[in-house]
């Protein structure tokens, strides 16, 4: 396996000041750190644009958090994937729970963003993962299973993001076993569905990942990163993250 990718979603945060002090502190560690493992950066839409022109030609790459599926037109306060292609970005997080459950984005609509996104040469992240009542009836496996059947189109080439919803924003991260149960459980599910490249696609995990649980979480089997909140606004922390990554091969 390769080193396990971190992906940072700053979700709606990020004004100037700290946008500049988080990548102030970034390339200051990639001054010191050559080839580290694979980080993304997802800031908000306002930020896409400075931050490229900073991060060009680090290790770092650009992601951003949404897209519409269509590729421009009439859609007064959308972004396409194209003009986040434009502005450099390389992934676009997809159906995050918070866009599911406040927009009702269901996985018909995530299906089109990540075929919009793929057909604009970037790399969907698409987030899955059952609520806490799923969860405590026992449903979760037939969520996961049809979140991966309808939210992923015939063709995918991207990555999978298993992030419950109970685990996001609350400090306490999933259990190693619950996290482990369900990677390999989407692992079946992608091998059934797209044969031999559902070997390859990526399964990372978020949802209360910090510098004291990541290491544990990295060594997870068939893991293949970590999708950061909180954390990837705290550079000291997140570049932590970075630097326990590198261990992993
Ligand atoms: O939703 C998440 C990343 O997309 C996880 O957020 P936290 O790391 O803050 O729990």
């Amino acid at each position: 396996m390769a080193k396990p990718i971190i992906i940072g979603n700053w979700k709606m945060n990020g004004l100037s000041e700290e946008a500049d002090h988080i990548v102030s502190a970034l390339l200051a560690y990639a001054e010191k750190n050559k080839n580290f493992a694979p980080t993304v950066i997802c800031p908000p839409f306002t930020q896409l644009y400075h931050i490229q022109k900073h991060i060009k030609n680090t290790p770092y790459a650009l992601g951003a958090q949404d897209c519409h599926v269509a590729e421009k037109g009439a859609y007064t306060g959308n972004i396409s994937a194209a003009m986040l292609k434009d502005v450099g970005a390389k992934y676009v997080i997809l159906g995050h729970s918070e866009r599911r459950a406040e927009y009702k984005e269901s996985n018909e609509l995530v299906s089109q963003k990540t075929i919009a996104a793929q057909n604009s040469g970037l790399l969907p992240v698409v987030c899955i993962g059952e609520t806490k009542e799923e969860r405590e009836s026992n449903q979760y496996k037939d969520v996961i299973a049809n979140q991966i059947k309808g939210s992923l189109p015939e063709q995918f080439n991207g990555l999978v993001a298993y992030e419950p919803v109970w685990a996001i924003g609350t400090g306490a991260s999933a259990k190693n076993e619950d996290i482990a149960e369900v990677i390999s459980f989407i692992r079946e599910k992608l091998v059934a569905q797209y044969g031999e490249n559902g070997k390859k696609t990526p399964i990372l995990y978020g949802g209360s990942v910090k510098p004291n649980n990541v290491k544990d979480i990295f060594a997870i089997s068939e893991l293949g990163g970590v999708l950061v909140g909180g954390v990837s606004l705290i550079p000291e922390d997140f570049l932590q993250l970075v630097t326990i990554a590198q261990d992993f091969v």
